[in-house]
């Protein structure tokens, strides 16, 4: 990418504000995590509520961070937001301000580390704010683009998911370098239960784990892969047919495949297991998996509201319930139908 000349160049022409907001959501991944690094389609979903605040405001000196995990200057932020820092630099690089003094605070209702994409969410909110506060037009390839410069540091080999669905309205049907498109569909009365395990998710870690897996035994490894990525184009069919039992079907054979690809934990099965014998249509890890989330399709709300006080009983630590109604472009409507 170069930086340095669409920089200068939009700096020059632009006057800074004394502060910008930039805001971006949680994701949750419904069909194709890992099988995704590999090329394969996937299919995830923003969740508007879970929301990432970035707000920046102009100071007299210095570069100031406030977020959960740090409190100073940026260029004391600790190895673990290597990231985020990185990506600070190069924002003010490409926006052609070095030493611009500023204080920023992120504000977060995403759990870290969960699978539901903390890190790019947080990304993609302060890409945002940054361009604000220069008034400089960001489009999405760009946007998808500065969030890579972070996602790379924290994850390696990332797909790009994470950042395309935390910065979309609507849910995404990714695959890596070739497609990135926005897709609707009607389910009026199936609902999506997400049970936090409570554990951290080790998403660098479990993309490795599938990489050491494909590397040493492919006979094993491919064919999972392959047909997680069939999985993922069977289910957009079955969302355009509002083929609920079929979509849960789907769920339940990838969760088999992902577990056989090492990613999924004891607790993640049980809660499966668990989603499954109050009436799930199906069920499985979301995310990276190796802890996380669980996701459960259930047929109705009522089936929803069992589903998740059962899973809460069984040690979830906090479980949302996701209506599909702001999804369908036909209804027109945008109401973000999540129930904590
Ligand atoms: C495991 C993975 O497929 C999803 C992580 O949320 C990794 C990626 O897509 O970069």
């Amino acid at each position: 990418m170069n930086y340095d000349k669409i920089g200068m160049f939009e700096s020059e022409r632009i006057r800074l504000k004394e502060n910008a907001l930039g805001k971006s959501n949680a994701k949750i991944i419904w069909f194709g995590e890992h099988s995704v690094v590999y090329g394969k389609p996937s299919i995830a979903m923003p969740l508007y509520s879970v929301d990432v605040t970035a707000e920046i405001e102009r100071t007299a000196a210095g570069q100031q961070i406030k977020c959960r995990y740090f409190d100073g200057p940026i260029n004391e932020m600790t190895d673990n937001l290597k990231g985020v820092r990185v990506l600070i630099g190069t924002l003010l690089d490409v926006l052609g301000n070095r030493d611009l003094p500023f204080m920023l605070r992120i504000t977060s209702k995403i759990p870290s580390e969960r699978g539901m994409g903390s890190s790019a969410a947080t990304s993609v909110a302060l890409i945002r704010a940054f361009y604000h506060l220069f008034e400089v037009p960001l489009s999405r390839g760009r946007l998808l683009e500065l969030a890579n410069v972070e996602e790379k540091i924290t994850h390696g080999n990332p797909s790009g998911l994470d950042a395309a669905t935390a910065s979309s309205d609507m849910p995404i049907w990714l695959i890596k370098n070739e497609i990135n498109e926005q897709i609707s569909f009607h389910l009026s009365r199936p609902c999506l239960v997400i049970a936090d395990s409570g554990i951290k998710g080790k998403t660098g870690q479990a993309v490795s784990l599938v990489h050491d897996n494909v590397v040493d035994e492919p006979d094993l490894a491919i064919p999972l892969i392959n047909q997680l990525g069939e999985i993922a184009t069977l289910a957009r069919h079955a969302l355009a047919t509002s083929n609920e039992s079929l979509l849960g079907t789907l769920m339940n054979q990838s969760q088999d495949h992902l577990a056989e690809l090492g990613v999924s934990t004891s607790t993640l099965d049980l809660f499966c297991r668990i989603a499954r014998a109050h009436h799930a249509l199906g069920a499985k890890l979301t995310g990276s998996g190796l802890g996380g989330c669980m996701i459960a399709l259930a047929a109705n709300h009522a089936d929803a509201q069992k589903i998740s006080t059962a899973l809460r009983q069984a040690g979830a630590t906090q479980t949302w319930i996701q209506s599909f109604r702001n999804y369908d472009i036909s209804t027109g409507e945008k109401n973000d139908n999540l129930v904590k």
